[in-house]
């Protein structure tokens, strides 16, 4: 209550404080210190959202959260505890997410202001376009490590979350996670898969058997098909995606789908095990000419790791999470997880769910670890611990409670300017792990950053071009890998612009059939332009089609935010210097940053694999000042217009590679797993300071 009280806060900002309402979006790291600052500054009227349940691992830094909260609604018991600190305050908690229908337009428009706390990009883009369409101010926070990030977001006045592209997820092909890892990533990226073949939501381009059109694998014609040909291959075993079983009666050959042998096999370890680690090794040591120059990978059956069997118990090692297991252990951990799964799975799909693979589900984590260190032994990698693949499998940077206590005060005191219509000092800020040429640690942008024109999203009449093979995409892969998991669409309908032909409905069986037939046999081809729009999202988006014809492994479509991109970009002008630099000229730099390089960027059905983005580390920062400009720009698999690029790329972890002062602190995961992680912290002389950071962000009048 401690502006609550007064003379704390100018009279009428405290009035301002008091009569507005607000809504939080995410009661997370970040959320928790936001729900606490509004209400301790004498917010009353709060809403808070978010749809988890309280985890061990979130309580050394959501300090709203305690033991005995552990896997209670984190909205709930966030607003409890900041009762607590203010009885009088009304607070409304939803434990549900911010996507769902309820929260429409007419949800957003009750508050003055929505402060949004999340981490990751489906939700962000989501409450970014419902703020747009109800026109609340948002602001926008995120932490990533030490590095943090506010920034308003109105219509027609800022740049919306959207506005500017974001940098493509690291992708590997298929081909080396089916046939040839050479790094334990690849190997984590297939565990993951395999977990998604058995128990998740099965995803055609996460195949994990052996693929025979690895081109590598591709000898002379006659040779290649001797190489891998199940019948002429000795034991006649074929990779699962091409299992086939000979009908008795009538000799029809019948496929059957991993998930389905899985079950079949009464989800018997050794069976399963044998079936990945050792007879799909096998397979693939027959495709000789992928082995001409690469060691090649040594099955291991499940006889040899575990000659009695597997028990029930739970072994020692298994929650040793810094020890490098050894291959043996990892077939226990292996059988315990996969047991755990199956029934898990059963059970959900009784009701007509799959199981989501989570970095905190205890034996979802086991089986992938597990997966990927049999895979790296087979391939001789470097087998890590079931902590390193955590981090690695879930995109971690450990979270840095400080990092968010101090982006939460940003929020809420841009709320305060956002309150009273001060909109020049809602400059997006940086917090950084180093002070600038300027000393700031705290860096306010230079100006606020106005929208982009072309942005998909928030222009007048938002467009896009696509590029896609029109005679190779089907209606149900524009549905869900363009519209859906590209563009951040829910619920997309689609029109042929200009007439009333409906192509794709929300409405459940209104267009099913369309779904199997490839776009040029819907009449969507070269030149058309497809009217979608999103009724939740009351987003519209015009969408000329242009057709090119993909090779075997091209992306089959790629957005490009402007059609100008379609052509061939000059050279651009020679980089400014820092000095020279207008503050638009920087904000055209920070837009173009990853777009200019990689060219037009994509999505694609036959595409290499993403490292999931299920965990934040979009978070954005800009070093001001220094003599070597530096960005760190995480962004998402859409560009825009290319346009100068003078600043280095730089992802947040190799950034921390280049700080010299290594301390140990403790990572934010599990308690019992509380080994010291190496994160990178410099010393800091008072001295260094010249400039009061602060001043230049605590501006509240
Ligand atoms: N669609 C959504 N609707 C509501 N809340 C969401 C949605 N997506 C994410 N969130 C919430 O946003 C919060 C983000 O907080 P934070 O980044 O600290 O993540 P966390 O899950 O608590 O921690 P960690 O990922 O490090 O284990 C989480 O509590 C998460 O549940
Ligand atoms: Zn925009």
């Amino acid at each position: 209550m401690a502006a609550a009280i007064d003379g704390v806060l100018p009279g009428t900002l405290q009035e301002l404080v008091k009569k507005s309402k607000v809504l939080v979006v995410g009661a997370g790291g970040i959320g928790c210190e936001v729900l606490k600052n509004l209400v301790l500054s004498g917010f009353h009227d709060i809403e808070i959202i978010d749809l988890d349940t309280i985890d061990l691992s979130n309580l050394n830094r959501q300090f709203l959260f305690h033991r005995e909260h552990v896997g209670k609604s984190k909205a709930r018991v966030a607003r409890e505890s900041a009762l607590s600190f203010n009885p009088d305050a009304k607070i409304i908690a939803h434990h549900d997410s911010v996507t769902a229908s309820q929260y429409g337009v007419s949800f957003f428009q009750k508050f003055d202001v929505i402060l949004s706390a999340l981490d990751n990009r489906a939700a962000r883009n989501h409450v970014n376009r419902m703020c747009l369409n109800a026109e609340v101010p948002l602001i926008e926070s995120g932490t990533s490590g030490y590095n943090g990030q506010v920034e308003l977001i109105k219509r027609g006045l800022t740049q919306c979350y959207e506005c500017t592209p974001k940098e493509k997820q690291r992708t590997f092909p298929g081909c080396t996670i089916r046939n040839t890892p050479s790094e334990p990533i690849h190997c984590i990226v297939w565990a993951k898969h395999l977990f998604n073949q058995l128990f998740g939501e099965s995803v055609d381009d996460e195949d994990i058997s052996p693929d025979a059109a690895d081109p590598d694998a591709q000898g002379p014609p006659q040779e290649a098909d001797a190489a891998v040909g199940g019948d002429g291959d000795g034991d006649g075993k074929k990779p699962m995606e091409e299992k086939e079983e000979e009908d008795a009666t009538n000799g029809n050959v019948v496929r059957i789908n991993t998930r389905q042998w899985a079950k079949d096999c009464d989800y018997d370890a050794g069976q399963l095990f044998n079936k990945f680690f050792d007879e799909d090794i096998n397979y693939l040591l027959k495709m000789s000419h992928l082995w001409t120059s690469r060691k090649p990978p040594v099955p291991v059956s499940w006889d040899t790791l575990v000659p009695e069997g597997t028990t029930d118990v739970q072994p020692e090692f298994a929650r040793q999470h810094h020890k490098v297991w050894t291959v043996e252990e990892c077939a226990h951990v292996f059988a315990n997880a996969l047991k755990e799964l199956a029934a898990a799975f059963l059970k959900q799909e009784a009701e007509g769910e799959t199981l989501s693979w989570d970095k905190d589900d205890q034996p979802a984590m086991d089986f992938v670890a597990a997966c990927a260190n049999v895979r790296s032994y087979i391939f001789n990698i470097e087998r890590k611990s079931r902590f390193e693949i955590k981090s690695m499998a879930g995109n971690i940077i450990p979270a840095i409670a400080t990092t968010n206590a101090i982006t939460a005060g940003i929020s809420v005191l841009r709320t305060f300017n956002v309150l009273q219509a001060k909109w020049e000092q809602c400059k997006a800020v940086y917090a950084r792990l180093r002070p600038n040429a300027r000393g700031q640690f705290l860096v306010p942008d230079a100006s606020l950053a106005g929208p982009n024109p072309n942005c998909y999203v928030c222009a007048l009449d938002p467009a896009i071009t696509l590029r896609i093979d029109t005679k190779r995409v089907h209606m149900k892969e524009l549905r869900d890998d363009v519209l859906i998991k590209t563009l951040n669409m829910l619920h997309p309908d689609v029109n042929m612009m200009g007439t009333a032909t409906i192509l794709l409905s929300s409405e459940e069986d209104e267009t099913t059939e369309n779904d199997s037939k490839l776009l040029h046999e819907l009449n969507v081809v070269d030149g058309t332009i497809l009217s979608c729009d999103d009724f939740h999202q009351n987003y519209n988006l015009s969408i000329i089609i242009s057709h090119f014809n993909a090779e075997r492994d091209d992306p089959l479509f790629e957005v490009v935010a402007d059609a100008k991109q379609l052509q061939p970009t000059k050279e651009q002008p020679k980089k400014e210097t820092a000095e020279e630099e207008t503050a638009k000229a920087k904000e055209e730099r920070k837009r173009s940053a990853n777009g200019a390089d990689d060219g037009p960027s994509t999505s694609k059905r036959s595409r290499p694999t993403e490292i999931e983005d299920d965990d934040d580390d979009d978070c954005l920062v800009i070093e001001e000042d220094n003599d070597e400009d530096v960005m760190i720009v995480a962004t998402d698999n859409l560009s825009v217009e290319s346009t100068p690029k003078t600043a280095i790329k730089r992802k947040p972890s190799e950034a921390m590679e280049e700080e010299e002062d290594i301390t140990e602190i403790l990572d934010s995961s599990d308690e019992e797993e509380a080994g010291p992680t190496k994160c990178k912290r410099s010393r800091i002389e008072p001295s260094d300071l010249k400039i009061d950071p602060l001043l230049e962000v605590i501006n509240i009048d």
